[in-house]
């Protein structure tokens, strides 16, 4: 539960969030109260400068015994009024713990208070913090106030009510950023998790995987960075595809190649042997019959000495081309070597094979050879065998050769069995 991002990314705003308003909650009402008693000592002191200078213009004194003592009684006379920010024309609050201390225009103190003593004379520095009092642009003492300002009941509550209604409105932003944060994480994650599916998909082999590119951020970049690599994987494997099976159909052909005789396109030896070797051992294991008939052409020597080599080949390419016209689809028809052509018939003993290849012999002998050379004449003998031993066809081929012998001894051009 905790690995998922979701919940990871929920749990770090939550902590974040909490964190922030506890802060707010400690640090707020603590910086507020501090800055409206700044607020407040500043207010006091201008209402406190006003009533001097009112004084001042009452009593014409100023700097003696005399202007001390009635300073204190006038101030004393006052109402105290609570403090807030934006009530300028309050009049000055007298307060018990903050008091301003008062000297003539040298810094001579005639009004004393805290650590100051009367006729004491303070120091550039001090003078330097405290205020000049003006009257009639004439610069006629100072006033450096100190102390505490305690605030009125009705300043507390009122702080209460201000720093309670900026906790309610943090409160109320902290939520809305953190709704913005939870709708933002769960946009993000679901484009992370489109991501991870898209790649889970990739790594099972399906290549075409696209994922959705929203906006330009890093999600979008890697979105898009993905789709790329993802495109180009697939372009790879598509031409990686086709390269293949290219190769693939190469190999065939050049294995069907190679077990073609070249001159006249019928199948070779090699490709004889493969299947004899298969035939051969199916029809001992099914008890079934099967025939090989070993065809020759009749000097075949004389034909290339009298006619030429070429037109030798021509003879070999149409009797292969007539041979293959009467077998049926089932049988084997080889290139045994030079003239020689092989015939395996399946479930056909040699009285069966008789007839067909006796139909081929005379097909042969038919043929107008003479459209390949005048005065040609061309026939072939055949010797048949469907003697089944185990011994992977040997006496079938013997025995198959040896009725070719006979029949070539007995003047050519005839099938023995
Ligand atoms: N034109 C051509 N001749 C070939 C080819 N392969 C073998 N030969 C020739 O075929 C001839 C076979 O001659 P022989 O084995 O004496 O037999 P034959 O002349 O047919 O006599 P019999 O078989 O007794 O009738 C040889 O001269 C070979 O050179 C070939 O692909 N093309």
């Amino acid at each position: 539960m905790l690995n998922s991002l979701r919940t990871k990314l929920t749990l770090s705003m939550l902590i974040t969030s909490l964190a922030a308003i506890s802060v707010m909650a400690l640090i707020t009402p603590w910086l507020l109260e501090q800055r409206f008693v700044n607020e407040a000592r500043e207010v006091h002191f201008k209402g406190f400068v006003r009533a001097i200078e009112e004084f001042r213009q009452d009593h014409q004194e100023w700097g003696g015994r005399q202007s001390a003592l009635l300073i204190n009684q006038y101030l004393s006379n006052r109402q105290a009024a609570p403090i807030r920010p934006a009530l300028s024309d309050q009049r000055p609050t007298v307060s018990n713990s903050f008091r301003f201390v008062l000297t003539d225009h040298q810094g001579f103190v005639f009004l004393p208070f805290f650590e100051y003593e009367l006729g004491q004379q303070l120091s550039a520095e001090q003078l330097q913090q405290a205020n000049p009092l003006t009257l009639d642009g004439e610069l006629v003492g100072y006033a450096l106030g100190g102390g505490e300002l305690p605030l009125t009941d009705q300043d507390k509550s009122y702080l209460l009510i201000q720093s309670r209604s900026m906790l309610i409105g943090a409160a109320a932003g902290l939520a809305v950023t953190l709704l913005l944060s939870l709708t933002m994480g769960s946009q993000l994650v679901k484009h992370l998790q489109a991501l991870t599916r898209a790649a889970i998909e990739m790594s099972k082999g399906n290549l075409n995987q696209r994922v959705q590119v929203e906006g330009k951020d890093e999600v979008a970049l890697l979105a898009r960075e993905f789709n790329r690599m993802a495109q180009e994987l697939n372009n790879t494997y598509a031409e990686l595809k086709a390269s293949n099976e290219t190769i693939k159909a190469q190999a065939e052909a050049m294995q069907e190649l190679s077990l073609r005789d070249e001159l006249t396109g019928l199948h070779n030896r090699r490709y004889f042997n493969q299947q004899f070797r298969l035939m051969h051992h199916q029809a001992i294991r099914y008890q079934d019959a099967l025939a090989l008939a070993l065809g020759d052409i009749d000097n075949f020597k004389q034909i290339n000495d009298r006619f030429s080599h070429h037109i030798g080949d021509a003879v070999l390419k149409q009797v292969a081309v007539l041979m293959q016209k009467e077998i049926r689809e089932a049988d084997v028809l080889a290139r045994y070597g030079g003239e020689e052509f092989v015939i395996l018939m399946a479930h056909t003993d040699k009285r069966q094979a008789e007839g067909l290849i006796d139909r081929i012999r005379a097909k042969v002998e038919a043929w107008p050879w003479h459209q390949l050379a005048s005065e040609l004449h061309v026939t072939i003998s055949f010797g048949i065998s469907d003697k089944l031993d185990s011994d992977l066809g040997h006496s079938m081929l013997v025995e198959a050769d040896n009725r070719l012998y006979q029949a070539k001894d007995l003047g050519r051009n005839r099938v023995c069995v």
